[in-house]
């Protein structure tokens, strides 16, 4: 067992060329995720979240400071990464079952057609899509899509999991019904896990840690201990504690926000 980090941004700052000239977006941000812990992400709208899920999965690489993940520099795109946003982008053209094994074709791997398959299906399964392999995409629900591509995301067994706003297009009680099968599944499956997210409540429900990024150019600004274990159920969030958490992450969101209006 070793204390490097899984996710580890030392310093990062970037700024995006435009044609009003550098816009800085991340300032000097630390932020750190343990083996097999899960983080949320909160921050005001437009202050460089899905700009740090690049980052981190190797899409772009920061200005200064350095983006480590399992204890390797970040210099290329990492297939030890899996992502899944807010609009799930399933290919209309292949069912279910071939859009999930979409990652086992480019991802190297020694797996077998059966073997591969039976990762697909037994991971459709877990989030109640079993029988609905030979679907096309537009025959699932919003729920449904989303649920198929958090199992495209974790086919080949990333060791992170990068989730940028993945529920957040979903009527409130599909998306509860997703926050619970996302808990579930990340106690089946091994894989440290990064949230970008704007719902509170999801971030208390989900995490470990809650970070909270200041206004643009993002920097951390407070973070959370969620003190809730694995047990944790939907009911938590309705316990003082949790009333508690969210009062306390609303009001730093608040300062965030004020801070980004005062440099806007
Ligand atoms: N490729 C790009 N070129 C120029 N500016 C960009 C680029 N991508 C993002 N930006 C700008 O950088 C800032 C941060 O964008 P980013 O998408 O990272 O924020 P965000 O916190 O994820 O936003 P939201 O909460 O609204 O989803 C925004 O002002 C955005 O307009």
């Amino acid at each position: 067992m070793t204390d490097e980090p899984q996710i580890a941004l030392r310093g990062v700052t970037h700024a995006y060329m435009t044609d009003d000239g550098p816009l800085p977006v991340l300032n000097n941000l630390n932020i750190s995720v343990q083996k097999g812990t899960f983080t949320a992400v909160v921050g005001p709208s437009g202050c460089g979240k899905s700009t740090l899920t690049r980052l981190i999965a190797g899409l772009m690489f920061p200005d200064e400071g350095e983006v480590w993940l399992g204890g390797e520099l970040v210099k290329s795109p990492r297939s030890t990464v899996g992502m899944a946003f807010q609009n799930p982008v399933l290919l209309e053209w292949r069912n279910i079952l071939q859009n999930v094994l979409l990652p086992l074709e480019i991802v190297p791997n020694s797996l077998s057609q059966k073997q591969r398959e039976d990762r697909a299906e037994e991971l459709l399964a877990l989030v109640g899509l079993e029988g609905f392999e030979d679907k096309k995409p537009s025959e699932l629900s919003g729920g449904m899509r989303q649920r198929a591509s958090l199992c495209r995301a974790l086919v080949h067994r990333p060791e992170v999991l990068i989730l940028d706003e993945p529920f957040g297009a979903l009527d409130a009680f599909t998306r509860e019904d997703l926050w619970q099968i996302m808990h579930d599944l990340r106690h089946q499956e091994e894989f440290t896990c990064l949230l970008i997210t704007h719902d509170l409540r999801e971030s208390v429900f989900l995490a470990n840690e809650v970070v909270v990024l200041s206004g643009r150019p993002a920097t951390t600004q407070f973070l959370l201990d969620v003190p809730f274990g694995p047990d944790r159920t939907l009911d938590d969030l309705y316990t003082p504690a949790a009333t508690e958490m969210l009062a306390e992450l609303r009001h730093q969101i608040q300062i965030a926000q004020g801070r980004d209006v005062e440099a806007a």
